[in-house]
């Protein structure tokens, strides 16, 4: 099937009836629901931009024929890892890089774990063959055109002890029984966002934590329909409050929801398990199957994307206010173009010095798209920061949309709220959309995300730290310390 237009995602997430719960409440449609109807609809713009740009996003599948997205391409040459940060770019731009689960970011992934396919079949058992899964998985999910979520981490229970040490053993998910079909899963997993719109659900090992064999039953990986029984999915309050576009021009769009998701004895058929029981497995997918390098390269690109829009309404209040002649104010702005233009440069020098992997695929170089999205969580804070020390008092000053419309109070609002060269009514309207980013319930959440949604910012440092290539600079330092001696005519020293 090509790829698929929004009415089409739309109309399948209507049909499947997945078991959504919001607010004590069991979701029956969330194309129509007010937490989800809106993201709903953008995740189909998504979709329907895919043909409207269909030269740069959809791409001829290989086993079919038909345009699929080009999110799902193992690429083969650099014009190919171009083309697809093109891909991520265009849709990052819909939303301002504010919806960071756009199907893109699993997309990489699968494609990823499917060309690393010998990988998954070094835990194969009872004559199945997981790398042959996760092949026929990624094909068909490209093929159908899927929107996924995921779920790294077991719930936050006691991060002092292994999973199996826990007082409730069985509380993150776990396989609690296998049989010649497949295999069967109880307890809980976090964080699912776009779950409650989303199709399907991998359950992924974690980047970060790693597991030794005693936590084998909670050491897997496998997909499910969201719709599998057994399966619920438990929304976070929405930050969607029904407002239009105009007073809410984020969270009105673009709250993609996070779910706690949990299972109740799900089945899931062998075909849809790629790994099973294997702590070793699980602690080396993500590194040596190249999916992290594949979606850091989605990031990074959506990062630059997000960086383009908070600078954009950076130097709209700018201009809004009147601000632009004092020192710290253009620092400020200084900043973001900076973080800007640094995010640029980490991004073309992994696309420059991309390399074919063993697996065959054009790959980015990681050490750029690393260290960028090391460093992306903290500096997004630094943004949002700029945002609130320019925007002041006009972050509270913004009348909604009602107070312009009304007899009394609008044409006070369009006088009284003026910029320097701004109607009242834009220039609420602009701070509005900074109060989103920065102030609401929405922005701050997104704050959040960038924090974390990649894994814990402190614990990949330590990763970044113990891969890095130190011995070089450790070298030059002693190289430079021995010619001190030496010009110092200095050979040893005695101690008395
Ligand atoms: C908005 C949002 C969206 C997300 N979306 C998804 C998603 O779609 N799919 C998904 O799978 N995950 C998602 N996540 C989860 C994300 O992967 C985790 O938040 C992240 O990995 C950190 O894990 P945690 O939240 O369990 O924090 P914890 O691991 O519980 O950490 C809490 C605090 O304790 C410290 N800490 C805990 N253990 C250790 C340790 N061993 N060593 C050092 N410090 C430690 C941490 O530094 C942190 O300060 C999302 C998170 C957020 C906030």
């Amino acid at each position: 099937m090509p790829a698929r237009t929004g009415e089409q995602y739309l109309k399948a997430l209507k049909e499947a009836k997945n078991r959504i719960y919001i607010d004590g409440q069991r979701v029956e449609d969330p194309t129509e629901h007010p937490a989800f109807k809106n993201v709903a609809r953008s995740v189909a713009d998504l979709y329907d931009l895919q043909y409207e740009k269909r030269d740069k996003m959809l791409y001829t599948s290989p086993t079919t024929g038909d345009l699929v997205g080009l999110s799902f391409i193992a690429p083969k040459t650099k014009e190919d890892l171009i083309a697809r940060r093109e891909m991520f770019t265009e849709w990052a731009r819909y939303s301002g890089g504010m919806m960071g689960r756009s199907p893109d970011y699993i997309n990489t992934s699968i494609m990823a774990f499917a060309s690393a396919a010998e990988f998954f079949r070094q835990g194969n058992r009872d004559g199945i063959d997981f790398g042959e899964n996760i092949v026929k998985y990624y094909e068909y999910v490209r093929e159908n055109d899927l929107a996924l979520t995921h779920t790294l981490i077991h719930p936050q229970v006691n991060r002092a002890k292994a999973q199996h040490e826990q007082n409730d053993p069985h509380v993150s998910a776990r396989i609690v029984k296998k049989d010649a079909d497949g295999i069967y899963v109880s307890g809980c997993r976090l964080l699912a966002t776009l779950g409650g719109i989303t199709d399907e659900c991998i359950v992924y090992p974690s980047t970060l934590n790693k597991a030794t064999n005693n936590d084998d039953p909670y050491c897997m990986a496998f997909a499910f329909a969201n719709n599998t029984h057994g399966v619920k999915f438990v929304c976070r309050e929405s930050f969607d409050y029904g407002k239009n576009q105009w007073d809410h021009p984020m969270g009105a769009q673009f709250d993609e929801s996070d779910a706690i998701v949990i299972f109740e004895n799900a089945f899931i058929p062998w075909e849809r398990v790629f790994i099973v029981h294997n702590a070793d497995l699980c602690n080396r997918t993500y590194r040596e199957t190249n999916a992290v390098i594949h979606m850091s390269h989605q990031v990074v690109a959506k990062n630059i994307a997000k960086t383009e829009f908070v600078l954009g309404v950076i130097l709209s209040m700018i201009e809004a206010v009147g601000i632009e002649q004092f020192q710290h104010v253009k620092e400020k702005a200084a900043e973001v173009m900076i973080i800007l233009e640094t995010m640029r440069s980490h991004l073309y020098r992994a696309e420059q010095d991309a390399k074919i992997d063993r697996y065959g695929n054009m790959t980015p170089d990681f050490l750029p798209l690393d260290a960028a999205r090391n460093w992306y969580p903290k500096v997004y804070q630094r943004m949002v920061e700029i945002i609130r020390i320019l925007g002041a008092s006009g972050l509270m000053a913004i009348p909604t949309h009602k107070d312009f419309e009304d007899a009394e109070i609008g044409p006070l609002m369009h006088r009284y709220m003026q910029g320097a060269n701004i109607d009242g009514y834009e220039r609420v309207q602009l701070y509005r959309l900074a109060w989103d980013i920065a102030i609401s319930a929405f922005g701050n959440r997104q704050a959040l995300y960038e924090y974390y949604f990649f894994g814990d910012p402190v614990r990949m440092s330590n990763v970044f730290y113990d891969h890095y290539d130190k011995a070089p600079y450790k070298q030059q330092v002693k190289e430079f310390l021995e010619r001190a001696k030496r010009r110092a005519g200095i050979t040893s020293v005695t101690l008395s």
